[in-house]
């Protein structure tokens, strides 16, 4: 799996964590310093860019933020990294920002095994294990310019690997079962995916701190 080379186990941690917050910014009940003390909202000079060279990803982050956060997308050549999953995608985020120049989103996605302590890999390394459980883990990093320290937003959904069912056009969905359904994340209707996804609930966090930070776009160019 590229770009993550490192997951941890999921047993201590909730299914969503917010890592790290900007000096000033959102606390953990996401509401920003600005629309604390009422001062003025931060201005962005451009709408988001979401930085992904995945179209599924980009259909799934499209269908999920609606019309909630102004953003465009673009796809950039950016170097495999390798460390922890939060430091990789800090780090891709800080690249982004400096190409573009301006405020950037980007992912990273991986399928860990708990029977491998959280690392992720091949499918067929769980045959020796019987242990099947597994989590998915997005991992949203937001730099709000050149410069700037990213804050990131992680979602994760436990699970088992399972034998592969359904359509087989975005990575491992269809040997990822969470827990609480009988369906692969292949198999099921694409709004219950993006509902209890790591990616959806990753994403919640996003749009709480977009709410809360009330950032105003002096020039919507979002598509
Ligand atoms: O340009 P970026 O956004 O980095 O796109 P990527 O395809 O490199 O994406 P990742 O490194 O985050 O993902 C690693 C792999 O996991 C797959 N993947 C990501 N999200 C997934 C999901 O929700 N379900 C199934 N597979 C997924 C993806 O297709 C890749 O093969
Ligand atoms: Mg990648």
């Amino acid at each position: 799996m590229e770009g993550v080379l490192f997951c941890w186990a999921n047993q201590s941690l909730p299914p969503v964590r917010r890592i790290t917050v900007p000096p000033g910014g959102s606390s953990g009940q996401h509401r920003s310093a600005a629309s604390m003390s009422g001062a003025a909202a931060r201005a962005l000079p451009k709408a988001v860019t979401f930085v992904t060279g995945n179209a599924k990803k980009l259909e799934e982050v499209r269908a999920i933020l609606g019309s909630s956060i102004p953003f465009q997308s673009l796809k950039l050549d950016l170097p495999e990294l390798q460390g922890e999953p939060e430091d990789i995608s800090k780090e891709k985020a800080r690249m982004a920002a400096s190409q573009v120049n301006g405020p950037v989103l980007v992912e990273d996605t991986c399928l860990c095994f708990n029977a491998l302590k959280g690392l992720p890999g091949l499918n067929n390394l769980l045959l020796a294990y019987e242990d099947k459980s597994a989590f998915a883990m997005c991992i949203f990093s937001l730099a709000l310019g050149p410069g700037e320290e990213p804050m990131t937003f992680v979602g994760k959904t436990a699970g088992k690997i399972v034998p592969a069912r359904g359509p087989a056009d975005f990575g491992w969905d269809p040997v990822f079962q969470p827990d609480g359904f009988d369906q692969t994340y292949a198999e099921m209707p694409k709004s219950v995916k993006n509902q209890i996804s790591h990616r959806g609930k990753a994403l919640a966090l996003v749009k709480e701190h977009f709410a809360a930070a009330n950032y105003k776009v002096q020039n919507d160019g979002s598509a």
